[in-house]
Formats: structure tokens, sequence, C-alpha cells
């Protein structure tokens, strides 16, 4: 047999993609691209800074400036990239979630076969119990998830230019840290807001809402999606929040919703990331399986949403893409 040389590539491509994900992990846990970017050019100052062996250090670098997330080399000097400005430490950085990806998701993916064999989490294998009471008894990692789904929220500012919010009243169900709602809101100034969340959710919105657009814009309710949703809405959102939950329960998030519009011209808004069984890119496969590792869910077919709104009395109008794969759907009422 004639080795397919291109095959061979193929494979180590694939599976050294779990070395280079630790190996950038590392670089983040060490501060690499904080210490380049505060003039840490050479392998002994990084070395010093981080309290890493100066070889080891060498090692590393050799590898990232080859990945692209840093230029240069020990004798010519270190620099930075737009890859490794991505990873410094401050608001908005990725580097929470390189070290939640290179931790606890990587032990969680230690046990893909499992989760894939038994469609259940992974997670649950490996720290004994499911991923969101873990995080509850973990103030700090539940901390790193949020700045993790923070700083994977980069297309809110693009909600805006897909749906016209001017004059409306928005409700976000289970809108989180009050992110999506404050930037709506600042684009729309005449709009106002409700966010639904689960009570230990509230003051962390609220906060967050105060500070983004004044107190008397927008109200933070507690409550379960699962029994009701604010009456009165023109757009109801539903942001990352379906992925979790059963079809039954959804169909019932969809029917609270249809019912409270305040009429046949409110919307229902829905943001999140699909699959297709067909052409698939590989973030949208990727990330349903990450979530069948850490908590059992999956992401949906457009096809498979359209009928769970269907039986809800609600169709799609139409769809707009939004950066890191993330679809919008714009939903309407069937009107009687
Ligand atoms: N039954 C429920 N009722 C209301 N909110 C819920 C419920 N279950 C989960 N959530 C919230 O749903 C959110 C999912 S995370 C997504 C948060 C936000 N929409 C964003 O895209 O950033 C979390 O804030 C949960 O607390």
């Amino acid at each position: 047999m004639t080795a397919d040389v291109q095959a061979t590539r193929d494979v180590v491509d694939i599976i050294t993609g779990g070395w280079r994900a630790q190996a950038l992990y590392t670089a983040v846990r060490l501060g690499l691209p904080d210490h380049v970017a505060a003039g840490c050019a050479h392998d002994a100052e990084l070395a010093k800074a981080s309290g890493a062996s100066e070889q080891g250090v060498h090692r590393l670098m050799r590898l990232l400036v080859a990945l692209g997330v840093f230029e240069g080399s020990d004798s010519a000097g270190y620099r930075g990239t737009r890859v490794s400005a991505a990873l410094l430490d401050g608001p908005r950085s990725l580097r929470d979630m390189c070290l939640l990806y290179g931790e606890e998701f990587y032990s969680a993916w230690d046990h893909a076969h499992h989760a894939i064999s038994t469609e259940s989490s992974g997670f649950e294998v490996a720290y004994g119990r499911p991923f969101y009471d873990y995080l509850g008894d973990h103030p700090a990692l539940a901390r790193r998830f949020q700045l993790t789904m923070n700083a994977a929220s980069m297309f809110f500012h693009q909600v805006p230019e897909v749906f016209d919010f001017a004059g409306k009243k928005v409700v976000d169900v289970g809108g989180g840290g009050g992110n999506l709602l404050a930037t709506i809101l600042a684009a729309a100034p005449d709009a106002t807001g409700t966010l639904l969340d689960r009570d230990h959710m509230l003051p962390k919105a609220r906060e967050h809402l105060t500070a983004a657009v004044g107190p008397d814009r927008a109200e933070v309710v507690g409550g379960d999606m699962f029994e009701g949703v604010p009456e009165g809405g023109d757009v109801y959102i539903l942001c990352r929040v379906l992925a979790g939950h059963d079809d039954e329960d959804v169909v019932g998030v969809f029917e609270h919703c249809r019912r409270a519009m305040a009429g046949p011209s409110s919307r229902l808004l829905i943001l999140d990331r699909f699959v297709a069984d067909e052409d698939s890119t590989v973030l949208p496969a990727l990330w349903d399986l990450h979530l069948l590792v850490t908590t059992g869910g999956e992401h949906r077919t457009l096809d498979r949403i359209a009928r769970l709104l269907e039986r809800a009395g609600l169709s799609v109008e139409s769809t707009a893409e939004l950066p890191m794969e993330t679809t919008a759907l714009i939903v309407a009422p069937h009107t009687p």
C-alpha cells in the first residue's frame, strides 16, 4: 500500500489539536501574552516573569510562534500578535475561556468516549456532579464561566443591525448578566426592557443594566421561563438558552412567549447556534458535542427548531447570520 502522505498529514493535524490547545493554555496560565506585551522579549525575561524554566519557555515559544500566537524569536526578540492580544488579561479577553477550556472542559473531554457512547455528560464522570451544580459550589469557576460567556458575546453589538428595536418593549428571557439587553437599549434609546432570569442572576443583571443604560429603562424579574414570561412584550428574546433543555420544555417556553406577546406584530428573536446535517461547518458540530460532553445538552438543526415553533403557533419569518456562526431567527405568531 502506498502511503497517502496528505491523509497522514490530515490525521496528524487533527490528533495534535489537543496538544496545541494545551500549549496555548499553558502560555496563558504562565501569563506569557501579558509578559510579552509588558516588554519581555527574550526567553530569560519570560522565564523570570513567569517562574517557568527558561528552556521550557524557549520550547513553548518556538511552537507558539509557529502557530502564529507570537512573532519573532529569542535572538530577534518576541512580539505580540492580534492572537496574543486577544488573550491579554482584561475585559472581553479570551483568557478565561482559554483557562476553562484547558482545565475543567479538557478533563470533561477526557470522557468523550463515555459521553458519546451513552449520550450523557462527560463532566459528570470527571467531577461527580452536573456542570451547573458544580458551578454553584465553585464561585471562582462560576465567574470564569460567566467571563467566558461574555467573551463569546462579540455578536451582541450586531443584533440591533438585524432587528429594529426602536420604540419596542423588549423582554430578554434567560437574559443572564444583562449584556445583550444593555447593548440593545443603548442602540435604541426609546426602547425599554425587561430581563427574566433565575433569582441568583438578578443582582448582577440589575447592576450591569443600571450602569449601562440607567435605572429607568430596564426592569429585572426573577422567575422560571417554564412557568411563564412577562406579559405585553413587542419582542421576546431567547439567546443561548435552549440548548440544555428537552423538546417538550422548549415548546412550553415558545408557547409562553406567544401567549404573552402584545399583539400580532410582536416577534420572538432566537439567537443561537444551529447544527446542519448536510455540509456542516466545524464549529457548530464541535460545540454541539461540547454541550453533550459538559452538560449532556445539544444544538438543534434549524428544521427541528422550526417544527417546535410550529407546535407553539409560531413560524420563522426570516433569518440573519451573526459572527461566530451564530444565527438570528426572527419568528412571528400565526395570525388567527
Ligand atoms: N428556567 C429558567 N428560567 C429563567 N432563566 C433560566 C432558566 N433556566 C436557565 N435560565 C437562565 O438561562 C441563561 C442561559 S446562559 C445565556 C445568558 C444570556 N441569554 C446570554 O446569551 O448571554 C442563564 O442566565 C440561566 O440562569
